[in-house]
């Protein structure tokens, strides 16, 4: 599109940038969204494109720290991303993350990170799908006998006013063991993670928390369910005393958990296993990586080793070429002429970057070449962690 302009968009039109959600992901924003939304869009980089005075399109980059392997790194989240129906499949979309990608380099974000409405969409941006979910469904209409002897210490309901100060230090905890989520600050906790509306289900309560010294659980209730929005435990006896405890929750016959790590312990735990249902496994985070030499230098590698990575990135030319990649102990990362050990798409390094694709199927497949025979296992070896990447954050 010739006449396109992409801009910053004020923080005076939070509340056009509400009204263009609204439009692109046809929902109807009521009253009592507002607050949320103007919140998340206020705390936004906000870019916009006009083409002949018109607002096109719009894109919201959310600064945040991701967890991964070893530590955190900066990254922006993206969100709120539309394209006027009649402004579709001319540019503007490719024009707003192009903006994105040198506003992420320029703050110095090695990450970006986003939830796609649709598979499709980016991975042509250099995004790769860095972790999955799992839907479950427990049926909690008789008692559920775990394998797991849960942790004996007694559990607390606490207020959601108060939980941020009790549970955040649990959560920051869990982010060291497991990659691929974001860290909270009081704000996320309380208008994120807490609001006391469930936007998309009116019959649900208001959050209810309930806390172990060294787990948590965030669930509402409603219509004969309990919906589990989050559950983190040190270990599997402390997660075993939450899931007993919401599965005897009284008036209650069921609990769905929608959104849980694809390696979640209960469909192990149960001693009847017919009673947890994986209902579902989707696609959850995509990461891109906007620098990689800082994003591979920022995590912690399960075994130390030395490669040569040709990585193809059409989007963002600093990272397109050959990486001298050092894992183990003292990580580095620097441009090589030598001969590469496998050449890669941008877009699958960052699907494997938190653990979560093995490189190895993705040679199997045809989308990474491997040059030195074993490289790509070897690479997954350091790549590995021990508990899958999960996000679980709204944005
Ligand atoms: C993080 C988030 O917020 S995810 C939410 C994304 N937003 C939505 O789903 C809302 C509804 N959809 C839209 O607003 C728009 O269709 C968008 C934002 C998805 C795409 O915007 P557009 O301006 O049409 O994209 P643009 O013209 O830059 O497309 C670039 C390329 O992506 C392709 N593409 C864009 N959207 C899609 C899609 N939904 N499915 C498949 N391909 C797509 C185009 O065909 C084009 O391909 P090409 O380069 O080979 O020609």
């Amino acid at each position: 599109m010739t006449d396109l302009e992409i801009r910053d968009v004020p923080e005076t039109a939070l509340d056009e940038m509400i009204d263009f959600s609204g439009l692109v992901f046809h929902q109807r924003i009521r009253e009592r969204d507002l607050d949320r939304w103007r919140w998340m869009m206020r705390r936004a980089e906000r870019i916009g494109a006009w083409s002949g005075g018109i607002r096109a399109g719009q894109l919201a980059a959310l600064p945040m720290r991701l967890a991964v392997p070893g530590g955190t790194v900066d990254c922006s989240a993206i969100t709120a991303v539309g394209v006027l129906p009649t402004h579709r499949r001319r540019g503007v979309l490719s024009a707003m993350i192009e903006r994105m990608h040198a506003d992420a380099a320029t703050a110095g974000r090695p990450v970006a990170v986003l939830w796609a409405s649709e598979g499709a969409i980016y991975g042509r941006y250099g995004f790769g799908l860095a972790d999955r979910a799992v839907e479950l469904e427990v049926d909690t209409s008789r008692p559920l006998p775990l394998r797991t002897e849960p942790d004996p210490r007694p559990l607390r309901l606490v207020d959601p006013a108060d939980a941020p100060a009790i549970v955040g230090p649990i959560h920051e905890a869990a982010l060291a063991l497991r990659p691929g989520g974001l860290v909270r600050d009081g704000e996320w906790w309380s208008r994120n993670v807490l609001p006391d509306e469930e936007l998309s289900d009116e019959r649900l309560t208001a959050p209810r928390v309930v806390v172990h010294p060294e787990g948590y659980a965030i669930y509402r209730t409603g219509h004969g369910i309990v919906r589990l929005e989050d559950l983190v435990a040190a270990d599997a006896r402390v997660e075993a005393a939450l899931w007993r405890f919401l599965a005897g929750i009284d008036l209650t016959s069921r609990i769905t958990a929608p959104t849980r790590p694809v390696d979640d312990l209960l469909p192990h735990m149960a001693a009847d296993p017919d009673q947890v249902k994986v209902t579902g496994e989707y696609g959850a985070l995509w990461l891109r990586l906007v620098d990689v030499p800082a994003a591979l230098r920022a995590r912690s590698w399960a075994s130390g080793d030395v490669f040569v990575l040709d990585v193809a990135d059409a989007r963002i030319p600093a990272n397109h070429g050959r990486w001298r990649l050092t894992t183990g102990a003292a990580p580095g990362c620097a441009p090589t002429g030598g001969e590469p050990d496998l050449s890669l798409s941008v877009a699958d390094l960052g699907a494997a970057y938190l653990g979560g694709a093995r490189l190895s199927t993705l040679v199997r497949i045809g989308a990474v070449t491997e040059h030195t025979p074993g490289a790509a296992a070897r690479l997954d070896a350091a790549l590995a962690v021990p508990l899958a990447p999960y996000t679980n954050d709204d944005f």
